[in-house]
């Protein structure tokens, strides 16, 4: 029987979920503390044992000993580029980024030190073991974003191939279709390239016959708009995969996302449909405001206009995240326009200060009705909001000069709050990214356990993993998860586990004792010792092999 150390005498430890995910709300740090100083009272004995064989010094590199002096906190030496890489050529995936040639490990590298800022003051016993790990929505909102990307749809009637694209997915939420916006009816479907591997929104024009090979050319300026507040697009074609001429359009594929249009003026719903909606508030709308103008500065900087500019034209990709949809459209299907291109950017100031009436009037009573719904607005909104989709609506009139540039200048105040909105946002998410830079390394670890332990043969060797310092990997591996407690109930806590792995990838001077199944041979070895066994293992196993003949 092996017994997992102290953490397997206090009764029934949660259970791990088969997803290997939650972990119970009621697992507190403390707990887990308990568990990061665990075997800190096993005595500092050498290594000793009565098994098989033990870690042999070897006089090859070692990776403790790469610190040049000794370190003091807050004495971490210069990092290179990538500190765990000791393979600068990035061959065998840098050996899994073991050795830190050249890197200093932090002092208690085996803990967890997240990164402000910090929204409250919690006490050790008030956090719990999420807090090591990426908030929960988020990660559900990561996940249910995956999941949609990588969604298909078997039997369907859709062509299997549209040019170098495959797997459509229509994303449309309705099967009807208005030709109002572009002149042609138009779906979209989100589709994996052939070139690439990843997935893309293409959007489909029904019935529309290219005429001027020119046209489609001016989709090439399109393709260099690179900016976060407009969908990249990518490229333009004709095809006949769908049994009629259809243009289509590949763009940024942004899963999960809903127009401003679903989002804000589709009627409401729930317990009470007849109840006006909410209005957007203020600061969300200067927000919209400030990446639709951080949009059009692109576009027009580029020397285009974005010609569509409406609620059902502007995906939200995230919480209150926004970006122009549907360019270049217009621009190959009414090629022929006479319209300059300062009048047609003129009019993308009047579309976006149409926009926000629409969405500030909230209602899809009022998108008909502007007259109703700037009375609306007048009376929901500040006077600077106000004034400000005033100079908007005014955009075709040349009593000034009215560019996307003078409107941003105007709004320069409104701007930095977003800014500051932003900045925030970039620090929760790097403070959450800390987090999770942590689980990357004990992935590592798990590899190269995994490549060694129970390895049914190496070098004509059956008893390759078996024996030698991989005789101590095989224990640790059920010291970590083979654990029992004092019932003989397996340990499943999720907490023991990233501990032993920290402190194995930190290298710990922590004891603890491995004992054999047959309870026959027991030892006492630190982490360091076993890392030392797993990085020769692996370094073993990654070397070119003997060919024995
Ligand atoms: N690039 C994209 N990535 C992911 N989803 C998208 C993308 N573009 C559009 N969609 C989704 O496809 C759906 C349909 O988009 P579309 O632009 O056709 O709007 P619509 O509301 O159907 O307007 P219309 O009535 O003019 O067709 C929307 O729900 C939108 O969320």
């Amino acid at each position: 029987m092996v017994q997992g150390g102290d953490e397997c005498v206090d009764g029934k430890l949660p259970a791990l979920a088969e997803d290997f995910d939650p972990m119970p709300e009621h697992d507190r740090l403390p707990y887990l503390t308990s568990r990061m100083n665990l075997g800190a009272d096993v005595p500092q004995t050498p290594l000793q044992g009565n098994g098989n064989g033990g870690i042999t010094p070897t006089g090859a590199f070692d990776p403790f000993v790469t610190t040049p002096a000794p370190m003091t906190p807050g004495a971490v030496g210069p990092v290179s580029a990538n500190p765990y890489s000791h393979d600068p050529t990035g061959a065998m995936g840098g050996a899994f980024f073991a050795n830190q040639t050249g890197f200093q490990q932090p002092i208690q590298y085996h803990l967890y030190a997240p990164i402000g800022p910090h929204s409250q003051n919690t006490l050790g016993y008030q956090r719990n073991v999420h807090d090591l790990f990426i908030p929960n929505d988020l990660r559900e909102e990561l996940q249910k974003k995956s999941a949609a990307t990588l969604q298909t749809l078997p039997n369907t009637q859709l062509p299997a191939q549209v040019d170098y694209f495959h797997s459509l997915v229509p994303l449309d939420l309705s099967h009807q279709k208005n030709a109002a916006t572009f002149g042609y009816p138009s779906w979209i479907y989100k589709a994996q390239s052939s070139k690439d591997g990843t997935f893309y929104a293409l959007r489909r024009l029904e019935g529309f016959r290219l005429t001027n090979e020119k046209a489609i050319r001016s989709v090439q300026a399109w393709k260099r708009v690179c900016n976060a507040s407009v969908v990249t697009i990518h490229d333009a074609f004709t095809s006949r995969s769908f049994q009629d001429s259809s243009l289509i359009f590949v763009t940024d594929y942004h899963p999960l996302s809903k127009t401003l249009a679903d989002q804000h003026l589709s009627a409401a719903t729930g317990r009470y449909p007849s109840r006006p909606n909410s209005p957007i508030p203020e600061q969300i709308l200067w927000g919209y405001m400030t990446q639709i103008a951080n949009g059009l500065k692109a576009i027009h900087a580029s020397g285009l206009a974005a010609r569509v500019l409406e609620p059902s034209k502007v995906l939200i990709t995230a919480k209150t995240r926004i970006r122009i949809n549907a360019c270049a459209i217009l621009d190959v299907v009414q090629f022929d326009t006479q319209r300059t291109m300062a009048d047609l950017q003129r009019q993308d100031l009047v579309n976006f200060g149409q926009m926000i009436v629409t969405l500030g009037a909230n209602s899809p009573a009022l998108v008909h009705n502007p007259t109703k719904a700037m009375e609306h607005f007048t009376r929901a909104y500040s006077p600077q909001l106000k004034n400000s989709v005033f100079w908007l609506l005014n955009g075709m009139q040349k009593d000034q000069e009215r560019t996307i540039d003078t409107f941003i200048t105007g709004i320069s105040s409104q701007l930095m709050s977003t800014f500051d909105s932003a900045l925030h946002l970039d620090d929760q998410l790097t403070s959450d990214l800390g987090r999770e830079l942590e689980n990357g390394r004990l992935v590592r670890m798990f590899a190269k356990l995994g490549l060694i332990n129970e390895r049914p043969e190496y070098e004509l060797d059956q008893r390759w993993s078996e024996s030698g310092e991989r005789y101590f990997l095989k224990l640790f591996r059920d010291y970590v998860f083979h654990s029992v407690d004092s019932q003989g109930d397996a340990v499943t806590d999720l907490a023991h586990i990233i501990t032993c792995m920290n402190k194995l990838d930190a290298g710990s001077e922590e004891k603890i004792h491995l004992v054999s199944r047959d309870e026959q041979s027991c030892f006492i070895v630190s982490y360091k010792e076993v890392k030392k066994a797993l990085e020769s293992s692996f370094q073993a196993l990654s070397k070119p092999a003997r060919r024995m003949h």
